[in-house]
């Protein structure tokens, strides 16, 4: 039997993770019944008894998907890693020929729960595991034809590359970009020599370690794209050849800060920066200018726009896949309460022919006008209002096409809603240099409130996602809203501030307060 190795990427699974994975992981989805794991992207486990006393050596066996062991050398047989840790169930896992995995939790009383993992779910969960990436690819098939070695080549520098980038991302990003990440990590390492690769990726680790906490999200688009700079922030010409800076106070410390994150604040070769702000002017950046722009930066329009924008959603890294011609019809972003969306582009030799251009149509509801077609080009980065005047759509694309967005939005928005804490302890980062507790002060919210966020913080710290909101959940339910006091005896609002927990003490100060009027 031949597993196939020449035609990785097989996996079609409930058609959310395409491609993320070989035929052998397919095998496995088609052959028992799988259900997702809350809050764990591309993981599944499955409850059919049959398998629970199974070790996943029979059950790889029985289900077709690991050959007879080898009597001679050289033959497919993936070999399972072993992890333990301290008060943990002993975990095994087999990586699949092609991508994905099966990982074991080995109970106990001798039964077995078995997980299915496409290659990003399984990236995920040796990140959060800890265990190193190269012991689990030594158990990677060596193949003996040189496609084949080819091919699991670079599944294996697209999962080492993957699990690299993990860490310097906080759980959201890495629940949102995992896959996209693995597909772009699997294309740039498909025909590329392994050695050329290792340089490539060897020296962003190393930057990466140098510059582990303070700008981890610097790591990640550079490691990207390969050509960004690090300098100092975004200063572009208008069309009228005045100097501008998008971006905030003309100040260099607060300037990176204030509204891009520091992967961000960088000069960016040869890119061009679409601002459909204030005036509908297209600016091109300015290669050379540096530092000299901030000192003439106007304190125009744009810049008390971006005033108190002091939250960014979590990056993340976007893949519509050529292969289904994907689209995404004319929306505006007004959903997230953003103020500003930025789009930064990945992809490298992009022409008119591939499709996935990002079409801006003009203002108005019904206004079909174009006001401009903007190719997806690699180290682009597009700017626009995140509001109802810039209507936009994403044209069916021919090529598998990446993206980086984030969305800024000013703290106001960020901290509205009755769920508001365990959104910005999930989904929102300050922008920096602010600390989260900084920027949650910033919108205005009583001293109370400000130390449960920075105890929630800490509570959370270095959790995986499922696990922060399993515990933020049933915790900020009774938070009073107003003062931040842990308060079970309290009650919800009504009308706009229904679900929105006070606390006793805060309702009574509103009743005296009535009762004087
Ligand atoms: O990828 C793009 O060019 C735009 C995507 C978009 O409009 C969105 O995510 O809201
Ligand atoms: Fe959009």
């Amino acid at each position: 039997m031949h597993l196939g190795l020449g035609a990785p990427f097989t996996f079609l699974g409930d058609g959310r993770y395409p491609g993320d994975g070989g035929p052998a992981l397919q095998r496995l989805w088609v052959w028992l019944r799988w259900r997702a794991i809350k809050n764990c992207p591309g993981r599944y486990t499955t409850s059919e008894r049959c398998v629970r006393t199974e070790d996943p050596e029979a059950l790889l066996a029985r289900g077709g998907t690991l050959l007879a062991r080898p009597v001679g050398p050289d033959l497919h047989h993936p070999r399972p890693v072993n992890i333990s840790l301290p008060g943990k169930d002993p975990i095994q896992i087999f990586r699949l020929p092609g991508g994905g995995g099966l990982l074991t939790y080995c109970k106990p009383d001798g039964t077995f729960v078995h997980t299915l993992n496409t290659e990003s779910g399984l990236a995920r969960k040796v990140d959060a595991l800890g265990i190193s990436v190269d012991e689990l690819l030594r158990s990677e098939v060596s193949a003996g034809m040189a496609a084949e070695a080819a091919a699991a080549s670079a599944t294996a520098a697209a999962l080492r590359a993957c699990v690299e980038v993990l860490p310097y991302l906080v759980d959201s990003e890495k629940n949102a970009s995992a896959y996209a990440l693995i597909l772009k990590f699997r294309r740039a390492a498909a025909g590329v020599p392994s050695g050329v690769l290792n340089q490539e990726f060897g020296s962003v680790q190393e930057h990466a370690s140098t510059q582990r906490k303070s700008r981890r999200r610097f790591v990640v688009t550079s490691m990207l794209v390969g050509d960004i700079n690090a300098s100092r922030s975004l200063v572009a010409n208008d069309t009228q050849g005045r100097r501008r800076s998008a971006f905030a106070e003309a100040s260099e410390e607060a300037m990176p800060a204030n509204i891009l994150p520091d992967e961000a604040s960088c000069k960016i070769q040869g890119a061009f920066c679409y601002v459909h702000v204030v005036e509908e002017v297209k600016v091109e950046v300015n290669l050379d200018t540096g530092e000299q722009g901030f000192a003439e930066a106007p304190e125009d329009e744009v810049v008390l726009a971006l005033g108190g924008v002091d939250f960014r959603e979590y990056a993340m890294v976007t893949c519509y896949p050529g292969e289904t011609r994907s689209r995404y019809l004319r929306h505006c972003d007004v959903s997230r309460g953003a103020v500003l969306t930025a789009i930064y582009y990945l992809n490298e030799d992009w022409n008119a022919e591939d499709g996935g251009c990002l079409r801006i149509f003009c203002d108005g509801k019904l206004q079909t006008r174009i006001k401009e077609d903007i190719l997806p080009v690699a180290n682009r980065l597009l700017l626009f209002w995140a509001s109802d005047e810039v209507p936009h759509e994403v044209l069916a694309t021919k090529r598998d096409r990446f993206t980086i967005t984030l969305w800024f939005k000013r703290a106001a928005e960020a901290v509205q809603g009755p769920n508001f804490l365990t959104d910005l302890l999930l989904r929102h980062n300050p922008v920096s240099p602010l600390s989260m507790a900084a920027a949650v002060q910033a919108a205005g919210c009583a001293e109370g409130v400000v130390q449960q966020v920075q105890r929630l913080e800490r509570l959370v710290h270095n959790m995986e996602e499922a696990a922060k909101v399993a515990i933020l959940e049933p915790l900020v339910a009774t938070i009073c809203r107003q003062c931040g006091a842990s308060a079970p005896e309290g009650a919800a609002g009504t009308d706009e501030f229904e679900r929105h927990w006070f606390c006793l003490s805060c309702w009574h100060s509103w009743d005296q307060r009535e009762g004087k009027k």
